[in-house]
C-alpha cells in the first residue's frame, strides 16, 4: 500500500503529477462573455423613492423618518433603480412590511423562481456574446442571498439554461456585496485548473427578501439596494473556433479580510426576513485598506512564475500618480466609498467613472454590480489602458481584488 498518493517508488506520483500537469489551461483566464439584467416591471426615480415608500407601506405619518430619507436618497448618488416588487404585490401582502409578522416563508417563495429567471436573461447574454452553445459550459458559480431551498437556485438556472447533466454547480449564499468578485475569483481558478473549462458566473439578487417598513431601522438601505443580475462567462486558452476573443484577462486575484471587522457589515435572518447592518464606518474602513490590498495583489502575481505573467505585471506605487495608469472596475457599495478611494489612490476624476455610472443607473445590486461595472468598463474598451484594477467588498469585511489586463 506505502506508495500511494507518493511521488517515490511506484511511479503512480510521477504519472499523477503529469496528468495534473495536462489538466492545466495555457494562459491567464479570460472573460469571454459578460451579460446583465434587471426586473422589467418597476423602475423608481431616486427623488420619488422616499415618498413612494412611505406611501406604499402606509407610513405617511412617519414624516420626521420620510424627510431623513430624503436626505439619504439625495447624497446616494443614484437616479434611479429596478425592482421586482410591485404595488400590487405589497397590496396583496402586508405582512411585507410588518416587521411583527412571519414572512420569510412567502418571501422566499417569491424569489425562489424569480431569482434564476433573472440570473437566466443575464446569462442568456453572456453566453450569446461568448458565440459557443450552453451545452459546452462545463462549470456554473452561482452567487445569491435572495434565493434560498434545496435544489437550489444553481440547478434551476441550469436547468433553464438547458446545461449539460454534468455541469458542475456551486452556489455561493450570503457573501453579500462580494459575492461577485468571490465567484470571479472562482472561476478564474476553476479555468485555469481545468484545461478547455468553461465557467458561467451568475449573481442575482432581488431585494424583496429584506423589503421592509421605513421604521425597521434600515433606511441607509432601503435608499442604496436595487435589483439586478450579471453573467460572465470565463474560460482560459486553448480558445475555440467561433469564441469570443479574451475581454479582460483575470491575471491575479486575492481576497483579505480586514481584522476584527465583523461588525460592520451583516446580515440578520428572522422569521419576518432579512435584515442588513451597514455601520456608518464602512466607507472609512474601506478607504483605509483598499489600497494594502492593491499592493498585495499586485505584489502576489510576482510569485506565480508557474504562470507565465508574474514578471509581466505592472507594480504601481502610492503616492507617485502610478494608480491612475490602471483602469478600474470598483463595486460601487456607495458614494462615499467611491470618494475614499478616489482620495486615498488620488484617482483622476473619471477614473471610477464606470462604477459612479453604475450607481447612477441601478443602485447597489449586491453581488450582481461588479459584473454591470465590467460591462460598462468593457464599452469604454477602446480609451482603457491595459492593465487595470477589480476591487468587490462586502460583509467580514471582505476585499476581493483582482489584477485585470485588457489585451490589445
Ligand atoms: C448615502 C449615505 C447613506 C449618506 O451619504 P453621506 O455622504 O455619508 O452623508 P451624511 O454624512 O450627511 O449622512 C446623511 C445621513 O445618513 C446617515 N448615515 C450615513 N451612513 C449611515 C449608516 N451606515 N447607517 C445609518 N445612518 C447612516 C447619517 O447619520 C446622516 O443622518 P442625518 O444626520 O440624520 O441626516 C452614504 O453614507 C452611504 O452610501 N453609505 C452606505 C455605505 C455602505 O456601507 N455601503 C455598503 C458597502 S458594502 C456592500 O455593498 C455590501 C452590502 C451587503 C450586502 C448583503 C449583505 O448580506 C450584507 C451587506
Amino acid at each position: 500500500m506505502g506508495s500511494i498518493g507518493t511521488t517515490n517508488g511506484s511511479g503512480i506520483g510521477h504519472g499523477s503529477a503529469a496528468v495534473a500537469r495536462r489538466q492545466h489551461a495555457e494562459g491567464p483566464a479570460a472573460m469571454l462573455g459578460i451579460g446583465t439584467a434587471n426586473p422589467t416591471g418597476v423602475e423608481v426615480p431616486q427623488n420619488i423613492f422616499a415618498e413612494n415608500l412611505f406611501r406604499v407601506t402606509k407610513s405617511d405619518h412617519l414624516t420626521e423618518l420620510q424627510q431623513k430619507l430624503t436626505r439619504i436618497c439625495e447624497k446616494t448618488g443614484i437616479d434611479k433603480r429596478h425592482f421586482h416588487l410591485t404595488e400590487e404585490t405589497l397590496v396583496a401582502h402586508p405582512e411585507l412590511y410588518d416587521h411583527d409578522a412571519q414572512s420569510l416563508d412567502n418571501r422566499l417563495a417569491m424569489t425562489v423562481d424569480a431569482v434564476p429567471k433573472l440570473a437566466q436573461c443575464a446569462a442568456a447574454k453572456a453566453i450569446s456574446e461568448w458565440g459557443r452553445p450552453a451545452s459546452e459550459i462545463t462549470h456554473l458559480v452561482f452567487s445569491t442571498y435572495s434565493a434560498w431551498g434545496a435544489p437550489s437556485a444553481d440547478l434551476r438556472l441550469a436547468t433553464l439554461l438547458g446545461l449539460r447533466p454534468t455541469v458542475s454547480r456551486t452556489i455561493l449564499s450570503l457573501h453579500g456585496c462580494y459575492g461577485g468578485g468571490r465567484a470571479l475569483g472562482l472561476a478564474r481558478e476553476l479555468a485555469e485548473n481545468n484545461r478547455g473549462a468553461r465557467v458561467l458566473v451568475a449573481c442575482a439578487e432581488i431585494t424583496l427578501v429584506c423589503f421592509g417598513g421605513p421604521d425597521g431601522g434600515n433606511l441607509v438601505g432601503h435608499a442604496l439596494f436595487g435589483d439586478g443580475a450579471g453573467a460572465v462567462i470565463v474560460g482560459a486558452g486553448p480558445f475555440r473556433d467561433g469564441e469570443q476573443s479574451p475581454i479582460f484577462e483575470m491575471v491575479h486575484a486575492t481576497q483579505t479580510t480586514v481584522p476584527k471587522t465583523e461588525h460592520a457589515l451583516g446580515m440578520q435572518v428572522s422569521g419576518s426576513g432579512v435584515d442588513f447592518h451597514l455601520a456608518i464606518q464602512v466607507p472609512t474602513l474601506i478607504g483605509q485598506n483598499v489600497e494594502r490590498c492593491l499592493l498585495d495583489a499586485f505584489r502576489g502575481g510576482d510569485d506565480d512564475d508557474d504562470d507565465g505573467h508574474g514578471a509581466h505585471l505592472p507594480s504601481p506605487l502610492s503616492g507617485n500618480g502610478k494608480w491612475n495608469d490602471l483602469f478600474w472596475a470598483v463595486h460601487p457599495g456607495g458614494r462615499p466609498i467611491l470618494d475614499n478611494i478616489d482620495k486615498v489612490l488620488q484617482l483622476e476624476p473619471e477614473k471610477l467613472g464606470a462604477s459612479r455610472h453604475v450607481l447612477r443607473e441601478y443602485g447597489n445590486m449586491s453581488g450582481a454590480t461588479i459584473v454591470f461595472v465590467l460591462d460598462e468598463l468593457r464599452r469604454r474598451r477602446s480609451l482603457l489602458p491595459e492593465w487595470g484594477a477589480m476591487l468587490a467588498f462586502g460583509p467580514g469585511v471582505t476585499i476581493e481584488t483582482m489584477v485585470l489586463r485588457c489585451p490589445r
